[in-house]
């Protein structure tokens, strides 16, 4: 019954347009876009996505920057190394892989960041501009989602969408562009009482749990347009795909679905934010006679 929301083709449409606008960056003012990234503690599955997005970087040529810190590391620690990156006129982007260890401040992390290099959208200053439906970065997941709703054809405007979860970098976010879409945005978490009854009524299911195969087939309204955010160990959603698929009108597909969406946004934006920063550095000083 369900037709395939597939993220890689539009994800790599994407990239190679951020890979043109980098290339005629560097050509017209010498500068490349570089994005840097802090990854705090030995993690092997955020390693991995570290080291995806830097490859994807280098394939858009976008450079990158890789800091990586102890588990140990204190939230002061953190805060100044991220602040000497927003200080840091070569780099344009900075991307704090989530989630840090527990006895770190992460919104304290967060907010070290520069919001003109928050390219993955996570400062407060970026949710604002989500919630109020202004210009700016966007969360990269939540951002990537709406474009793929929207390349899909997907009616926002008026839809009951449920978020499960509610991360400062996914489930959040998520809900504010879709209200920001006019979505009537129902949020769902962990002390949720009646999950499966309340998600019967979405028509747009955001699923961003961090539990393998968690939302069931009988949990779906049918038709109802389904976006799997999880990515667990082995690649498998936070959706049962083989239940889901049978009932929904739309599914996302893992791997191929958001998480290549992702990487597109982060490139995009780190593109954005290099050709903002540059207009401003290779703006010719005024010499009074
Ligand atoms: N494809 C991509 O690009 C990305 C994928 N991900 C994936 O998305 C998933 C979620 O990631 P992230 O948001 O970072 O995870 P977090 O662990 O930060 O957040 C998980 C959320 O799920 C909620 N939750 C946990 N258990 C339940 C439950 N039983 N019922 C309802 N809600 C529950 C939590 O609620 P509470 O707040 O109450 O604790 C929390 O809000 C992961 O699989 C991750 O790998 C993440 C980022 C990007
Ligand atoms: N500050 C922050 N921002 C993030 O965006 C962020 C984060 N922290 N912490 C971890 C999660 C995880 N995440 C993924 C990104 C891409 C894929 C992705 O591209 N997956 C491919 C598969 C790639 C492969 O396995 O080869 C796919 O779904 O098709 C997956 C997961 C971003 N995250």
């Amino acid at each position: 019954m369900s037709k395939l929301m597939i993220g890689t083709d539009l994800a790599a449409e994407m990239v190679a347009k951020a890979a043109e606008r980098a290339a005629a960056l560097q050509e017209k003012t010498g500068v490349q876009p570089c994005l840097a990234t802090v990854l705090v503690g030995d993690d092997p599955a955020s390693a991995t996505y570290v080291r995806m997005k830097q490859n994807r970087s280098k394939k858009a040529g976008i450079g990158s920057r890789s800091v990586v810190l102890p588990a140990e590391t204190t939230t002061g620690e953190l805060v100044a190394e991220l602040h000497k990156l927003s200080n840091d006129p070569e780099v344009h982007g900075i991307l704090l892989q989530h989630p840090v260890p527990g006895h770190i401040d992460e919104r304290a992390a967060f907010e070290a960041i520069d919001p003109a290099k928050d390219v993955d959208g996570v400062t407060m200053h970026a949710f604002a501009a989500m919630a109020f439906g202004e210009p700016g970065f966007r969360s990269c997941t939540p951002g990537g989602i709406l474009r793929l709703l929207e390349a899909y054809d997907v009616p926002i405007a008026g839809a009951h969408a449920v978020v499960i979860g509610r991360s400062p970098i996914l489930g959040k976010p998520a809900g504010m562009l879709l209200l920001a879409s006019n979505a009537t945005v129902t949020y769902t978490h962990s002390r949720t009482v009646n999950l499966p009854e309340i998600v019967r009524t979405a028509d747009i299911v955001v699923a961003a749990v961090g539990k393998a195969n968690f939302v069931r087939g009988d949990w779906l309204k049918p038709g109802a347009v389904v976006v799997d955010a999880g990515y667990n160990e082995g690649n498998v959603g936070d959706v049962h795909f083989d239940e889901a698929a049978s009932v929904a009108s739309l599914i996302t597909p893992v791997p191929g679905g958001v998480g290549p969406m992702t990487i597109a946004l982060l490139l995009e934006q780190a593109v954005d934010a290099a050709e903002a920063q540059s207009e401003t550095a290779v703006r010719p000083v005024v010499t009074l006679p």
